[in-house]
């Protein structure tokens, strides 16, 4: 009557935070992750049978993790979250794949009396590392990078014109406006075939993420926009120059929309055009303009 045709399991929002203590220095560095890992493989009869044999217990999978934290190092995050998957499905032989996605929260250090503090932290935004690997049993380990939340405003230096009009279209063209957005960008390393292929990747991950965070708040910043498109295109291009073991980068951003407000009403207040100082900062509805960009010869829209 009915059958199975898609299934995985697993423990969601896994907080976790690991300390590393610098005997030397008397330094201390953290990281507080979430991680989120979903089990696939021969688990049919689990949901069909009632069969909790095949089971390896979401509890179990996090404590796993734990354990995996103490006995390895949970950074670069990418190399853990390999780590994890690799573990799931080198352990249990009727489990074939293991999503591992970790998100990675700011602590950043405290500048105390001008000097970084030995061991107090701050969150400077909600601004987060995601890392998304899938590890399948004899055939590699795929990874994705990213960040996300990280939120962006210029007050000019963004334009946009010269787009499609017809009876539509209410829209003016504008030659300078405010642009802002909550940055989702993310890059798709070519697939590891095992583990110690990740190990290999070392700083490189690290590398790559600080490459991307900083292309994308220099372009935000020095591009003269004529597009959300343009602009993240011309971000994706330079990620992928950077990076040589990423295969494509993308991104998705909504165009976070500020109103002019005609103030003409009130005295001719002129608060329109050149004179536009005050506006309404819209929470919806946005523009979400995304795109993928990879090499060359490789892939097409
Ligand atoms: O950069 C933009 N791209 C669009 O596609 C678009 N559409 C729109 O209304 N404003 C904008 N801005």
């Amino acid at each position: 009557m009915s059958q199975l045709t898609h299934a995985r399991y697993g423990k969601d929002n896994i907080r976790l935070y690991k300390v590393h203590r610098d005997a030397a220095t008397g330094t201390q560095s953290v990281t507080e992750m979430t991680i989120c890992t979903l089990l696939e493989g021969d688990i049919e009869t689990s949901y069909t049978e009632a069969d909790n044999s095949v089971v390896v217990a979401t509890d179990t999978q996090k404590q796993t993790c734990y354990i995996l934290a103490k006995q390895n190092p949970v950074t670069p995050p990418e190399l853990f979250a390999a780590i994890i998957g690799n573990h799931f499905v080198e352990t249990y032989k009727h489990i074939h794949k293991a999503h591992v996605r970790i998100v990675t929260h700011r602590w950043t250090r405290l500048t105390v009396d001008g000097k970084p503090h030995p061991h107090s932290f701050f969150r400077d935004g909600e601004e987060i590392r995601v890392v998304e690997a899938v590890a399948r049993e004899g055939d590699g380990i795929s990874i994705h990078s990213g960040i996300d939340k990280l939120l962006v405003l210029k007050s000019t230096g963004s334009a946009f014109h010269g787009f499609n009009r017809d009876e539509y279209t209410q829209l003016p063209e504008t030659w300078d406006r405010i642009l802002s957005t909550e940055v989702e960008c993310g890059w798709q390393w070519k697939t590891f075939a095992r583990l110690q292929e990740v190990q290999a990747v070392g700083s490189r991950f690290d590398e790559a993420w600080e490459a991307a965070r900083q292309i994308t708040l220099d372009t935000f910043a020095k591009d003269s926009s004529p597009s959300v498109q343009n602009t993240m295109y011309k971000m994706c291009d330079q990620i992928l120059a950077a990076a040589p073991l990423v295969e494509s980068a993308s991104y998705s951003l909504p165009n976070k929309h500020y109103f002019e407000i005609d103030l003409s009403w009130h005295k001719g207040l002129k608060n329109t055009g050149k004179d536009a100082e005050v506006y309404a900062p819209q929470s919806n509805p946005n523009g979400l303009i995304q795109c993928t960009v990879t090499r060359k010869g490789k892939s097409k829209l």
